[in-house]
């Protein structure tokens, strides 16, 4: 059990005591660090309860709320991004660097990842997309691609199980035909178990994913129904567009993280970026950690978004 750490009176520590508290008047569900049952205890009128009963309970003004888990500091709750994609580079030179074997890399690199999902579920985000294989990366060595394959197979038996017991969902974009067969099977036990209502954070895996793919399948789809008669020319638009790629139903990156000091994004999710907030980092992803993913954040917050607009 985790130790009391400080008091709450309205909102978060970072939150101005002259603002308005942001659930006031409404569920704590929509102050995200609390709709996370993992993240943190609520002192509630004298007694102790998790997040997940306090969200039955209606706050009042004056009522005295402890936070058991730290959110971190320079971070703002309500400002937190809904959805991070990230594109884990690095891998092999991470690798490299230390005299070990290409297959030593991803291993590490699989560990960040799922630190990276559990931190992110903690601090309220709702979606976390990455990229694992491309549709380019088919011509990396064959040696490579079949470890990946294997890999892929055994962090999803091990890893995304275990984040599914954290409440989270999992779901994999891309072109699945062409992986092996066992880890097709795999990838829809994963998404058919989804099903079971998890509430938490949404886990999206890109696996022989790539942004051209989809919007060339999602054009093939609608203009199959054109010639079906389904659909009139005149009916496509972006917002019929977006419903026909594979991440209909996710909402776009608000930020979009590649580690490595690459500074592009290698054909991930080329529509979705449309008005994402690109952040480039020096870091090899196995060293990506939770001090870097709250510093990515942190920056997050401070960009102002205006979507083509003038608001200053
Ligand atoms: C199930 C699942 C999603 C597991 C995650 C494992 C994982 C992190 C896979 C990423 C593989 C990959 C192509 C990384 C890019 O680094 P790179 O190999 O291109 O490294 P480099 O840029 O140094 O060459």
């Amino acid at each position: 059990m985790l130790s009391l750490q400080y008091y709450l009176p309205v909102c978060s520590p970072n939150y101005h005591m002259n603002k308005r508290p942001f659930f006031y008047s409404s569920s704590i569900t929509k102050f995200p660090h609390f709709s996370n049952p993992n993240s943190c205890v609520l002192k509630f009128r004298n007694s102790i309860c998790g997040a997940a009963d306090a969200d039955k309970k209606r706050f009042n003004n004056d009522d005295q709320i402890v936070l058991v888990d730290q959110f971190p500091e320079g971070l703002e709750p309500e400002l937190m991004p809904k959805h991070v994609g990230v594109i884990m580079d690095g891998n092999r030179r991470w690798a490299k660097n230390r005299g070990l074997p290409v297959q030593l890399g991803h291993r590490a690199g699989g560990k960040a990842m799922k630190q990276l999902a559990i931190n992110c579920n903690k601090f309220g985000v709702k979606v976390v997309s990455v990229f694992a294989f491309s549709t380019e990366n088919w011509i990396r060595p064959k040696e490579e691609v079949e470890f990946l394959m294997s890999f892929f197979e055994e962090v999803i038996k091990s890893d995304t199980k275990e984040l599914m017991g954290h409440d989270m969902r999992v779901s994999f974009l891309g072109n699945r035909s062409r992986l092996p067969k066992s880890l097709q099977h795999l990838i829809s036990c994963v998404e058919e178990e989804e099903a079971k209502d998890n509430k938490g954070m949404r886990l999206v895996i890109g696996m022989n994913y790539s942004g051209r793919y989809d919007i060339t399948e999602a054009t093939q789809k609608i203009a199959r129904k054109v010639k079906d008669g389904v659909l009139g020319v005149e009916d496509i638009n972006e917002s019929l567009l977006e419903q026909h790629l594979e991440t209909n139903g996710i909402s776009n990156p608000d930020l979009l993280i590649r580690t490595s000091g690459e500074l592009r994004v290698s054909n991930y999710m080329l529509w979705q970026l449309a008005y994402t907030e690109l952040l480039f980092l020096n870091k090899l992803f196995p060293d990506f950690n939770e001090a870097d993913l709250v510093e990515a954040l942190a920056a997050f917050q401070q960009r102002r978004r205006r979507y083509g607009g003038h608001k200053y």
